[in-house]
């Protein structure tokens, strides 16, 4: 399959330590690929190196077939961090506007992409008096505006409720079937079934790279979070 995202033997230290030890992965495009694992192994680092925002020490990255972090990406990625990246005087259709702008994208994007992450009603309140998890969905419609081909999303669905977390994934695969590439990190595995994909991290290394189905069969699994637990401790086993 091809892949918008190719990660070859990435290796990356942050203060001093090795946070990540070599990662080879891909994320074939037109998929939603999940991102999982436990808090501090590395997810952050990962997507950061594949929007060319991290210093690698070694290992290459290829976005959409050019070097992760080239000029003429910067249209063509969208970036979601965990910090709402809003400004909290302007309204949420203001944000949505003015990142338009930057992207080439007229008023019409922007509402649509204040619509699609569930906040028309609330498209004319000032930012600064959202609620958390409205400010990520502001944060987010920005993030979406300029209808990249690669989309890298940060643990969006932090601090929704269920309704809302299930119409996001649900917009997330609607884009991935126009041809958009999804790389979505959580630390939710009831989230990881929802994946095309999943990218299995813990401690820097991938444990697993393949599909739900693949991953719950390898291990003798349905439950996702127990074939997570059986991966690691197989892997641990060879590491001994
Ligand atoms: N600026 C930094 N300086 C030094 N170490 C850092 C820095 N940022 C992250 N780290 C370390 O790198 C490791 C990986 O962090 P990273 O943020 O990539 O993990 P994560 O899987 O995204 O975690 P979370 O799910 O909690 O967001 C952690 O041990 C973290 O402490």
């Amino acid at each position: 399959m091809d892949d918008a995202v190719s990660v070859r033997e990435l290796v990356v230290d942050r203060g001093g330590r090795r946070v990540l030890h070599g990662i080879t992965c891909g994320v074939p495009r037109g998929t939603v690929t999940g991102l999982l694992g436990p808090s501090g192994s590395g997810k952050t680092t990962l997507m950061r190196a594949v929007v060319g925002v991290q210093t690698v020490g070694s290992g290459a990255v290829d976005v959409l077939g050019r070097p992760a972090g080239s000029a003429d990406l910067r249209r063509r990625v969208g970036y979601l961090t965990q910090a709402p990246s809003v400004y909290a005087d302007l309204t949420v259709r203001e944000n949505a506007r003015y990142f338009a702008v930057l992207q080439g994208r007229g008023r019409a994007e922007a509402d649509r992409a204040v619509n699609d992450v569930g906040l028309a009603s609330a498209a004319d309140q000032l930012v600064g008096t959202l609620s958390g998890g409205q400010r990520s969905r502001a944060s987010l419609a920005c993030a979406l505006v300029g209808e990249p081909e690669l989309v890298v999303l940060d643990e969006p669905t932090v601090g929704q409720d269920p309704v809302l977390r299930a119409d996001l994934w649900a917009r997330f695969h609607a884009m991935a079937a126009n041809g958009t590439t999804l790389l979505v990190s959580s630390h939710v595995m009831d989230e990881a079934a929802r994946c095309d994909r999943l990218l299995l991290i813990r401690e820097g290394r991938l444990v697993a790279d393949d599909t739900p189905a693949a991953v719950r069969a390898a291990t003798g699994t349905d439950d996702l979070e127990e074939a997570f637990l059986r991966l690691i401790r197989d892997a641990e086993g060879e590491a001994r």
